[in-house]
């Protein structure tokens, strides 16, 4: 199937935009023309109409592409000459790489119309995915200014569609494709040669090793089942859909059969969704004071930690022995005292007792260990203990020996923990605390997270009739058996370990929406960030993604706003998870915007879109710092891409231990268990053997085994792994110049993964 295009419609007239859109004939056109190719590769996500204001202008452009991803953007209007026309003006600073030929090709066809095209001051360009900060040689949009009338529109879009023209630039600046098909036409068919050089599709891991060649014995964890595609063209499915445009509205009683009968959210790629949630979600606003215990893990130190006091406070004996002044004491035979029992040591005939981490008494400076002394005589006590009375001391020491100085270890007003140090749950920051005395610290709040379980079928493992019901027949509810809500389980395990603070919501009746919309408005008033699974694809009752979107006062506003949430992507080219939607909510005066993430249904999809997605913005809601060093590394090893996310779990390189199949169009997230591989080690348990750390060295640092079946419904793909292994699809991988018809990975072959927790289960 070829690519799917999204575009978007912007009319600049002062006119259409206050007399309304019925005076506006050449947006619609520019949509009908596109809509209508036979290519079948365009479709309008959006079409708006704005005055001649520059301002106006570009922020539309600029959230159409920065945030909603469209892949092209035709303007009309605004082009001439008039002191109000300012449509360049306003495209060009969104413009990352000019495309003069384009707009040269638009012109010169014009002019063949018209001399009165050399007054059309006409635009084109391409904007890079994050704009001007973002890389120049990522993917990007395109955005192609036209003049504002009809006529000319028209005669601009031959211009564009003949011979291919825009599909083969989309295809190219897009990264969507091979460029191949466009190319071939253009070419009659001619080996395309630059096609490989273009076809980094997305950043996508396509170092296969030996992927291409083939063969045909099992494979692991690949399961092996197709993946649901519907059998209707995409034409067709157009087509039947227009008759029945309603959208799916919780409030509508006729809505169930006349929802709309294709997902009316793009599929997006998963660096965009990814970048999407790293502009969107909050960052870390407040601070505060919590005690030094267990508690702190996950936490973020919000400014420098000072040491209140040298550490150790006054001189202190670093072994067991005895404290002398040295050149004072030679080698002779003393008495011995004790500290706290004498208040003056007789230099010349006395030493006094330490042990390690006891301060030096008055007048001494060092400490000979009891290793250089010999007991000479005893008493004994009232208690009947035997006590040391005379030591001979066998070695000199000098000034200052086994002794640590006072604020040796720490000075008074030291920094010892540096702002945004992650407490971990190593123990090594909390126990730097402790060291410290600090009994309390400043951290970044840490965002509250919500969870709710959406579904009639689902029952609680721990409910009085939490018996499985299964019948061949439906029940009252129309579901034949019931499931048990795994997704809460899971997430509020993963979320407590992490150290968020967490709302548990239960499990909530999707059918009607009103006890669901009750519990979104709930968890959005009293937690940051709110996940729900379940209801987010194109079931009956998946209401989820129109409840956010229409659904007024979902958190209490200032006067005049509507509380509605924005939904910012609701389908992401991925497996599993294709359905995961992130939406944002504005909170009112002064208040924080809240977060929302609608997880699929599916466990395993629920678990691993947890990972994927709502880690990265909890941590940078945590106050955690983007991981700036690693965008830069990998812009150093030449992929040429700041990572989409900086906040994301850490990638790490392995090796695969077997063959991983490959999704026909879904890049998969791969569920695997990453091991070091020190079970291959020799030598001995620190020091490896003598082969080994020879230059020939080849052994795997670490190897990544899949956890079997691969299936979304099946939560125990998620259990016993650490990890994901990004598998891109057959397409993918074909766009990417690895060969038509790759459907493996082979063992061996190294990918990156994204470790989710340490190595050590
Ligand atoms: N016509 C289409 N159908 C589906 C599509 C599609 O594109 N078109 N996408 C499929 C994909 S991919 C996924 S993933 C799922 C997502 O489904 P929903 O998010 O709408 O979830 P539900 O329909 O409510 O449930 C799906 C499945 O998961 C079970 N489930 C739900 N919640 C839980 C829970 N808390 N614990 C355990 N199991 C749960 C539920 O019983 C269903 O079996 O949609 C596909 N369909
Ligand atoms: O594959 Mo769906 O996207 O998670 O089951």
């Amino acid at each position: 199937m070829p690519p799917l295009y999204s575009f978007a419609v912007l009319t600049v007239s002062d006119t259409s935009a206050s007399s309304g859109p019925s005076t506006d004939t050449s947006g619609p056109h520019i949509r009908r023309t596109l809509e209508s190719h036979p290519s079948d590769s365009f479709r309008c996500s959006v079409h708006a109409i704005v005055p001649d204001d520059e301002g106006e202008i570009r922020g539309k452009v600029e959230e159409w592409i920065d945030e909603m991803g469209v892949d092209l953007v035709v303007t009309t209007g605004g082009t001439g000459f008039g002191v109000r026309d300012t449509t360049p003006e306003a495209i060009q600073p969104l413009i990352t790489r000019p495309t003069p030929a384009l707009t040269h090709a638009l012109t010169a066809h014009s002019l063949s119309k018209t001399p009165l095209a050399a007054l059309s001051r006409s635009i084109s360009g391409i904007r890079t995915r994050g704009g001007k900060g973002g890389s120049g040689s990522g993917s990007g949009s395109l955005i192609v200014t036209l003049p504002g009338s009809k006529k000319a529109v028209s005669e601009c879009l031959e211009v564009l569609l003949e011979n291919g023209v825009l599909l083969h630039a989309l295809e190219l600046c897009t990264g969507k494709g091979s460029g191949k098909e466009t190319h071939r036409q253009l070419q009659g068919g001619q080996h395309d040669r630059h096609a490989h050089a273009h076809a980094h599709a997305h950043g996508t891991e396509t170092d296969t090793g030996g992927a291409r060649s083939h063969h045909h014995h099992h494979h692991h964890g690949g399961g092996g089942h197709h993946p649901p595609r519907p059998r209707t063209t995409q034409a067709q499915r157009d087509a039947a859909a227009s008759r029945f445009l309603t959208p799916h509205d919780a409030s509508s009683p006729h809505s169930l059969a006349l929802r709309a009968r294709q997902s009316p959210y793009p599929i997006i790629e998963l660096d965009d969704a990814l970048r999407l949630i790293a502009t969107q979600a909050p960052e870390a606003s407040a601070v505060v004071e919590l005690p030094v215990n267990p508690e702190l893990v996950g936490h973020i130190i919000a400014e420098d930690v000072r040491a209140p006091s040298d550490l150790p406070p006054a001189a202190t004996s670093n072994v067991d022995g005895y404290a002398v002044r040295a050149g004072e004491t030679g080698e002779e035979e003393y008495e011995v005292v004790i500290p706290g029992r004498t208040k003056q040591l007789a230099h010349g005939s006395q030493v006094c007792r330490v042990n390690t981490g006891q301060a030096l008494p008055a007048g001494t400076d060092s400490v000979v260990m009891v290793e250089d002394t010999t007991l000479i005589s005893t008493h004994e006590l009232e208690d009947g203990r035997v006590e040391e009375s005379r030591v001979q001391v066998l070695a000199q020491v000098d000034k200052g020996e086994n002794v640590r100085a006072a604020g040796s270890d720490v000075k008074q007003d030291q920094v010892v923990l540096r702002a945004n140090t992650p407490i971990t749950s190593l123990g090594g920051e909390v126990g730097t605390l402790a060291f410290l005395g600090l009994q309390k610290v400043k951290v970044w709040k840490k965002p509250r997270v919500a969870v709710l379980s959406t579904g009639e079928e689902l029952r609680d493992i721990h409910a009085q009739s939490s018996k499985m019901e299964g019948s061949s027949s439906a029940n009252a509810s129309g579901w034949s058996h019931s499931s048990y809500d795994t997704n809460r389980p899971s997430l509020l395990t993963s979320l407590n370990a992490l150290g968020y603070p967490t709302l548990d919501l239960g499990i909530v009746r999707d059918d009607p929406p009103s006890a669901l919309l009750e519990a979104m408005r709930r968890g959005l008033a009293e937690a940051d960030v709110l996940i729900t699974t379940g209801g987010t694809s194109m079931g009956e009752s998946d209401w989820i993604k129109p409840l956010l979107e229409r659904s007024e006062g979902l958190l209490a506003q200032g006067e005049g706003e509507q509380g509605r949430a924005q939904v910012h992507f609701g389908r992401v080219s991925m497996k599993p998870g294709k359905p995961t939607t992130f939406a944002t909510i504005a909170g009112g005066e002064g208040r924080r915007k809240k977060v929302i993430f609608a997880l699929p249904g599916n466990p395993a999809s629920a678990l691993v879109c947890f990972y994927v997605f709502v880690l990265p913005a909890l941590r940078k809601m945590a106050g955690l710092v983007p991981r700036e060093h690693e965008a830069q590394g990998v812009q150093e090893e030449g992929k040429g891409q700041q990572v989409p996310n900086p906040w994301s779990l850490p990638m790490v390189r392995v090796r695969l231990a077997h063959e991983f199949a490959c999704d026909g169009s879904r890049p998969e997230f791969h569920r695997v268990h990453i091991a070091a591989a020190s079970e291959q080690r020799g030598g001995s348990a620190l020091l490896p053997s003598a082969a080994e750390s020879g230059s020939s060295l080849s052994l795997p640092v670490l190897t990544a085994t899949s956890t079997g079946k691969q299936r979304s419904s099946g939560m125990h793909s998620m259990s016993g792994a650490n990890g994901f292994v990004f598998v891109p699809s057959t397409k993918q991988l074909a766009g990417a110049g690895m060969g038509e018809g790759v459907k493996k990975l082979e063992k061996g072959t190294e990918m990156w993964g994204m470790l989710l927790g340490g190595l050590e289960i």
